[in-house]
């Protein structure tokens, strides 16, 4: 008799976490956020004076999360202010613009102020960082592309997601994934799972795919002087052929680069007897 009854469900505990936003100021911060939880792009720039605070409730799988967003002024005038609001952080949506190269190269400078608030005893790797390269809908102002972005975030095991508050583009997807993410991540005793706590890349290869984009000549490219012997060029060659090739090689913008390393030599080898 017993064994027909239908089992009673156990509630789930509700789960409480933080969340901020980090960011130069005019990256689409407030927008993303307003975005995902009012349904709605505001084009005129206010920007945010220190803090805004929200509450929102989200359901993952059969738990509800209560989410508490702090969205950071992006400007250094509010250093002051937002100092405050690092400690006791589950999750970061790091922005920058697509458009503005600037507030990419700031991303380093946004997570060492980060490190600096939580102190020698914070740690950082048991918070889940999602980047947003956004408005992606102004392409005719892209510089930063989406291998370049992709690279710098998964090479610190840090999600990554191309969005648009003003289109709404990412922005659910975005949000969905951090959030589990995020409970994945207080289920498993506030520790980052092990299979999303390291890129499936080497630091090596993602530092030499950026050493390759930033190569000011072919010389430059295969990391040998102007001016070396046949032997020198192929060497070089075939130790990044051997580094990058796509069979071997996953990281974001790899394909591009073992590309531009075939041109170098080929360039090289017809100009040196
Ligand atoms: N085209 C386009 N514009 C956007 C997008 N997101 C934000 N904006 C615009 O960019 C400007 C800045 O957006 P905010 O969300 O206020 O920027 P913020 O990063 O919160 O800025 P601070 O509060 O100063 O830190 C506003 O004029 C927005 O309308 C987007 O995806 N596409």
């Amino acid at each position: 008799m017993e064994a027909n009854m239908p089992k009673r469900k156990e509630p789930s505990k509700s789960l409480r976490i933080k969340v901020i936003s980090m960011g130069n100021a005019e990256v689409g911060k407030s927008c993303i956020i307003k975005r995902y939880c009012e349904k709605r792009f505001v084009s005129k720039y206010l920007a945010t004076i220190g803090i805004d605070y929200g509450v929102t409730k989200v359901q993952v799988r059969d738990r509800e999360i209560k989410v508490n967003i702090f969205d950071m002024a992006g400007h250094p005038f509010f250093y002051e202010v937002r100092n405050e609001f690092y400690k006791d952080t589950q999750g970061v949506i790091l922005v920058y613009d697509v458009g503005q190269k600037d507030s990419f190269d700031a991303l380093d400078a946004w997570l060492a102020e980060m490190k600096q608030e939580l102190g020698p005893h914070g740690n950082m790797e048991n918070i889940i960082f999602v980047v947003c390269a956004n408005k992606i809908d102004c392409t005719k102002h892209r510089c930063v592309d989406e291998s370049e972005g992709r690279l710098w975030a998964e090479s610190k095991g840090f999600l990554y997601f191309e969005t648009s508050a003003q289109t709404g583009e990412g922005i659910n997807e975005m949000f969905q994934t951090f959030y589990v993410s995020i409970v994945d991540l207080c289920e498993n005793g506030g520790k980052r799972p092990i299979a999303n706590s390291s890129a499936s890349f080497t630091k090596e290869q993602a530092d030499t795919i950026r050493r390759i984009r930033n190569s000011k000549d072919s010389w430059d490219m295969l990391g040998v002087k102007p001016g070396a012997s046949r032997d020198e060029v192929n060497k070089a060659y075939r130790k990044l052929a051997v580094l990058l090739h796509p069979d071997k090689c996953v990281a974001p913008g790899s394909e591009d680069a073992f590309k531009a390393v075939v041109n170098a030599r080929t360039a090289l080898l017809k100009n040196i007897k």
